[in-house]
């Protein structure tokens, strides 16, 4: 198997089919709904809140809600009252199982759920899947995180409607170096190896640090590319605002971290700074447009034109050009 990631990989230009970028269309089909770009903010506390979500799903983004110290039934009710599409996080815990017998007994239901923890290939999540089925069967389910062609094969079997692929890849996960398990390093082509094997979209998660980044996911088979670091640092990101040596930063930390689970135990995360860049609506405006531009170096008019494209990998054993996928 070809192990790279996203440093040494570069896709090759084809013969352009378009007189302006604007030309071409970044959005993507994704469960029942269609969005403008084939990303969504990482479901953690220091990336999305309710005014984050809110921009998303307001300006035709699909959005995750994360599930920490949050009233999940509350925030699905408030986004049904407002008209907009509800995307919320679970667990696999009894309070879990709670929340989906409550948006069912409501009537508020859920566009989306998306399953979050940290080892997805399980049985706990097997259960869960089938209990937002059997009482929210519309539900569009996302089921993650695994890391192998047998963990996606499990849960499209157990119901998922799409899956989420990476262990390990986060910019402020550590569980590489506290467990020896995970994707982290060679996200990329653990996507491509799951992707030969799903029959569902895959989100890949974890590991994007430039927007060209984007396109070699789906070159490399994601629908949706799940993204914290890039997205916090905003000044209306969550995380607490930090001054040093006069210049602002924002905190980003881990759902894993003690941060988050506020106590130090099964810690996989770390907290980092990440210097404040501007406006959220300005950076997805800006990655429409270098995605925009990728669809025309691949030579296309649409988002799967980059699933066409050859590759190079650079430096390492695995170098070379790469003209079949
Ligand atoms: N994408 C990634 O690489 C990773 C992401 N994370 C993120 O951190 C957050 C917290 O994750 P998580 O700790 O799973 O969430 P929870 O603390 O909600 O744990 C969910 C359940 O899964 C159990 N569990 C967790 N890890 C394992 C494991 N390795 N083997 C067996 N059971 C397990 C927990 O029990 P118990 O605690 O008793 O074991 C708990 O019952 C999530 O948002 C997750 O996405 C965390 C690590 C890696
Ligand atoms: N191992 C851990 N992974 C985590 C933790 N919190 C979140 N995550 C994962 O990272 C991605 C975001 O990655 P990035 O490279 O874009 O910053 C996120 O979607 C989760 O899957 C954690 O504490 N430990």
């Amino acid at each position: 198997m070809e192990i790279f990631d996203y440093d040494n990989i570069l896709l090759l230009p084809r013969k352009c089919r378009v007189d302006s970028r604007a030309d071409c269309d970044t959005s993507v089909q994704f469960g029942p709904h269609r969005f403008k770009l084939p990303v969504v903010p990482a479901n953690m506390k220091t990336v999305v809140d309710e005014p984050i979500t809110e921009l998303l799903a307001r300006s035709g983004h699909f959005y995750v809600m994360h599930r920490f110290d949050l009233d999940s039934l509350a925030y699905a009710r408030d986004m049904r009252g407002k008209g907009l599409i509800v995307s919320l996080s679970v667990g696999v815990k009894p309070a879990d199982y709670a929340l989906v017998d409550q948006l069912a007994a409501e009537g508020v239901g859920a566009d989306y759920l998306t399953i979050d923890i940290a080892h997805g290939h399980a049985e706990s999540v097997q259960r869960m899947i089938a209990h937002i089925k059997q009482r929210l069967p519309d539900t569009f389910v996302i089921a993650g995180n695994v890391g192998t062609p047998e963990g996606v094969i499990d849960l499209e079997n157990w119901g998922a409607d799409a899956t989420k692929v990476g262990v390990g890849p986060g910019k402020v996960c550590i569980t590489r170096l506290k467990t020896g398990f995970g994707t982290g390093g060679w996200q990329l082509s653990a996507l491509k190896w799951c992707a030969r094997v799903a029959t569902k979209p895959i989100v890949a998660d974890g590991g994007i640090r430039h927007h060209g980044d984007i396109a070699k996911s789906v070159r490399f088979g994601a629908s949706m590319v799940m993204i914290g670091s890039l997205f916090a640092g905003h000044e209306e990101s969550p995380g607490q605002t930090v001054e040093v040596d006069g210049k602002r930063y924002k905190e980003y930390y881990g759902s894993a971290s003690d941060f988050n689970k506020g106590e130090y135990r099964h810690v996989e995360g770390k907290r980092i700074l990440e210097p404040v860049k501007g406006r959220f609506a300005d950076t997805l405006r800006e990655m429409q447009e270098d995605l925009q531009s990728s669809i025309s170096y691949a030579g296309g008019t649409q988002l799967t034109d980059l699933k066409k494209v050859n590759y190079v990998i650079l430096g390492g054993e695995n170098a070379g050009e790469h003209l079949f996928m």
